[in-house]
């Protein structure tokens, strides 16, 4: 058991008892949760609550916390990219599983349920705008997981992916993790796709859009779309869902990442209702998380 007690440094609390960035206190956080990418569909999700306890936001986490049809649930938006990633799954954790009195890990730790509820862009043609996909695997083309001491890298499927797609070695090498699969089957229902999620470090030259700058791998939208591993294509890309599948794995959380398919790359479509089509997802998940 390692007894370490967490300097103010490393372990940073408010003056209220609240983490650093979330300002969230232990007893304000939900161990149902769900990840918004934009702070202002935090209310969106919990207009459906029975009720909203705690309100609480610092930069762009935004936290509501209440009860779903009697279900404790925390919604948190995260902003964009894997860097929040980091922090928001750190400081959940340590919500939960790191006593603020003693600064030192509880013995008895705990597993929270992590849902992501974002948007996506699809890369195969055959995928209909305004559908739900299921990231059944992240593949992260930003660099979290190499900054943690972890024995879940594939190395076999790592260098795979780099000869197939042409990364250079100024990329950061990708990584795979997998959602976790007990919490997944609770969203598996005939309207929800199953995919391949590629996380990517930007919204344009990463996920090879030109406006007026041309990213530097020029076939990278077609090679990503033809790459086949173990009979599973690259179906979309985002920017949270690599990072949230690793914290999680690391940190002994179930989490799955849930995507409403708002752009086709390969078609050059974009949904005429992201709100609507959103809005669906937010009904789907609250409905689907009582079974939990
Ligand atoms: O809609 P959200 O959840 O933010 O997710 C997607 O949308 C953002 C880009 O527009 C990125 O965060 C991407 O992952
Ligand atoms: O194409 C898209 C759409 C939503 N979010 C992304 O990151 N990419």
């Amino acid at each position: 058991m390692d007894k370490t007690t967490f300097s103010d440094s490393e372990l940073i609390l408010n003056n209220d008892g609240s983490i650093y960035h979330l300002n969230l206190r232990p007893d304000q956080l939900a161990h149902t949760i769900i990840t918004v990418g934009d702070p202002e569909r935090v209310p969106e999700v919990s207009k459906y609550f029975d009720f909203i306890e705690h309100k609480v936001a610092k930069r762009e986490f935004h936290t509501h916390t209440g009860t779903y049809q009697g279900k404790p649930v925390s919604v948190i938006s995260t902003g964009i990219g894997t860097d929040n990633i980091d922090i928001v799954f750190n400081e959940l954790d340590a919500l939960v599983n790191i006593d603020f009195e003693t600064r030192q890990i509880k013995e008895n730790l705990t597993s929270l349920d992590i849902i992501r509820i974002g948007t996506t862009g699809a890369v195969q043609p055959n995928i209909p705008i305004d559908s739900f996909l299921l990231s059944q695997r992240g593949i992260g083309f930003d660099s979290l997981l190499h900054w943690y001491d972890n024995d879940i890298e594939d190395k076999e499927f790592t260098d795979a992916l780099i000869k197939e797609l042409k990364l250079s070695d100024d990329m950061a090498t990708p990584y795979i993790v997998q959602c976790n699969r007990e919490l997944a089957k609770h969203f598996q229902t005939i309207e929800m796709l199953n995919g391949t999620t590629v996380t990517n470090v930007g919204f344009y030259g990463p996920q090879s859009r030109r406006l007026r700058l041309a990213p530097s791998n020029k076939e990278l939208k077609q090679l990503i779309s033809n790459f086949s591993f173990n009979g599973h294509q690259i179906t979309n890309l985002e920017m949270e869902t690599s990072g949230i599948y690793a914290m999680a794995a690391l940190l002994g959380h179930r989490a799955v990442s849930l995507n409403a398919v708002l752009a086709n790359r390969a078609t050059g479509d974009f949904s005429k209702t992201p709100n609507k089509t959103v809005d669906k997802l937010i009904q789907f998940t609250l409905d689907r998380i009582l079974s939990i």
